[in-house]
This record gives structure tokens, sequence and C-alpha cells, in this order.
């Protein structure tokens, strides 16, 4: 992976990018720009390459420079919070910060995110002691306390209940806006990447197969149902998911409300 140096430049670049396991090829000619402040949504069936081309990204994985160049720094938060639980909260968030030599700096940091993400009541606690969503925050707080020009985040939602994952949405929004930061979200969920991304992009079998931009940006974003529909029909059409056929012996509901 290498650093993109020119001003205006995407803060990710991926061309003619190929990862292979053995035999298997797992990315095939990926293309992809990821603009600054960007929020994509990288959606697919189970095993078709999203956490591979995220961690390509992420610098995680060996990648040869010509095919992934990413500006500024990258941080992961993965499905499973990945928490030391023999280190507090708010130490597990300093170390992301290894690499700035001032520790009061990094107490501050730490504390400062830890607060933005809601949990200033639980700095001093073990990973043991949080919920899953708090030990998700905990993460989250670990990605952004290195102020991240692209936040990688890898089902970071789908092991939690569905109203604390309306939660969290609800929190990466306000922190993509207030850090001004590219997000790139994997996820299996349709709903969660159209209420999320700006770009809805969905891999098969190792390529992206279909793009979706999703208009008017999320700043002002006030999307009509039927547009939230048609979105979704044809998202779940690109991952080959078929509507279920209305049941014809089944009464049509009424309207109970109705004088
Ligand atoms: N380190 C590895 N060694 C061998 N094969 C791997 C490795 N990492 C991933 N694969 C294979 O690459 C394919 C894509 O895996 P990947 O984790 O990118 O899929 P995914 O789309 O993120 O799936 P899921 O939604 O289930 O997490 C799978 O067939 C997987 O078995």
């Amino acid at each position: 992976m290498a650093s993109l140096t020119t001003t205006g430049a995407p803060v990710a670049r991926v061309r003619g990018h190929h990862r292979s396991f053995g035999e298997t090829h797992v990315l095939r000619s990926i293309d992809l720009d990821i603009a600054p402040g960007e929020f994509v949504a990288l959606l697919g069936r189970s095993g078709c390459g999203k956490s591979t081309l995220l961690r390509s990204l992420s610098g995680l994985d060996p990648t040869p420079t010509e095919e992934v160049e990413v500006a500024g720094r990258t941080s992961v938060a993965f499905q499973e919070p990945r928490l030391l639980p023999w280190r507090r909260v708010h130490e597990n968030v300093e170390l992301a910060l290894l690499n700035s030599p001032e520790r009061r700096q990094r107490e501050e940091l730490a504390r400062r995110t830890l607060v933005e993400v809601g949990l200033e009541e639980k700095l001093d606690v073990w990973p043991l002691q949080l919920s899953g969503g708090q030990a998700q925050r905990v993460s989250l707080a670990r990605a952004l306390v290195s102020s991240p020009d692209l936040l990688l985040l890898d089902e970071p939602f789908s092991a939690l209940d569905a109203l604390t994952r309306i939660d969290m949405h609800q929190l990466v929004i306000e922190l993509w806006r207030r850090h001004a930061m590219a997000v790139l979200i994997v996820t299996h969920d349709v709903d969660e990447a159209i209420a999320l991304a700006d770009r809805v992009l969905v891999m098969d079998s190792g390529r992206i197969a279909r793009e979706w931009s999703i208009e008017p940006r999320r700043d002002d974003r006030d999307l009509s149902k039927p547009e939230i529909a048609r979105i979704r029909a044809e998202l779940l059409d690109a991952l080959g998911v078929r509507p279920t056929p209305p049941n014809p012996n089944r009464e049509p509901v009424r309207d109970q409300g109705a004088a």
C-alpha cells in the first residue's frame, strides 16, 4: 500500500486489485476511488470478498503499491470489539496512540473521544463490565482517536440488537459529520447501507458488480418512502434476493383507523 500525496486526490484509490489465497481468486480486478469525506457501503453475500477488500485498504494485508493507494491515516473497527480484557477502557483507546510520545496528550485524547461516544461514565472500567453496545462504542473510540482520514468498519453492528444498532447508526453519522472523514462500511444489511451511505457498492464473486449513488447527500437527506423502497428493491435484486410472492389466500388488510 502507498500514500497518495496529490492535493484533491481521493482518500483511497484502488486499480486492478487482485487478491488470491492459493488457487482461490478472492478479489478480481477491483477499481475504486473513495473521495475525502465520502460515506461508502460495501454490500454483498457472505464470502464475496468484502472483508478482504477492507483489509487491503487498511494496510493489514500486504498489497502492491500500484494497486492500492491510501492518503493519510486509516483505522478499522471490526464486528467484535477486540478489546484487551486486562486493560481498562481508557487504556484500550490509548493503545491506538502509542506512536504519540506525550502520555498526558494520549490520556486527554482518549478521554475526549470516549466522551464523544457517550462513555464518560466508563473510562475506568474493565471491558468485561461493558454491554455489547458499549464495547462497540469503545472499539469506535479506539478507531477514531487517531483522527483517521478513512475509517473502515467491518460489519461493526451486526452482533447488536436492533435498537442498539439504530443508536449506533445515529452515533456513526454524528461522528462522521464532526470528523469530516471518509467511511467505508462492510455490511450484509441493505437497510443499514441505505440508512448510512452516500454510495452503495454491491460486490459479487470478488468484483464490484453494481453501484448506487444515493441522492440527496446525507446532510440534507430526506428520501421519500417510495424512493427508499425503489433503491431497496434494486439492491436486493442485485444481491439475487427475489421478493416473496403475495399469498393469494390471504385477506387484504383493512385500515382499522378509518371511520
Ligand atoms: N487468509 C485467508 N486464507 C484463505 N482464504 C481466505 C483468507 N481470507 C479470506 N479467504 C477466503 O476469501 C473469500 C472471501 O472472504 P471474505 O472474508 O473477504 O468474504 P466476505 O464477503 O467478507 O464474507 P462475510 O460476509 O461472510 O464476512 C472466502 O472464500 C474466504 O474463505
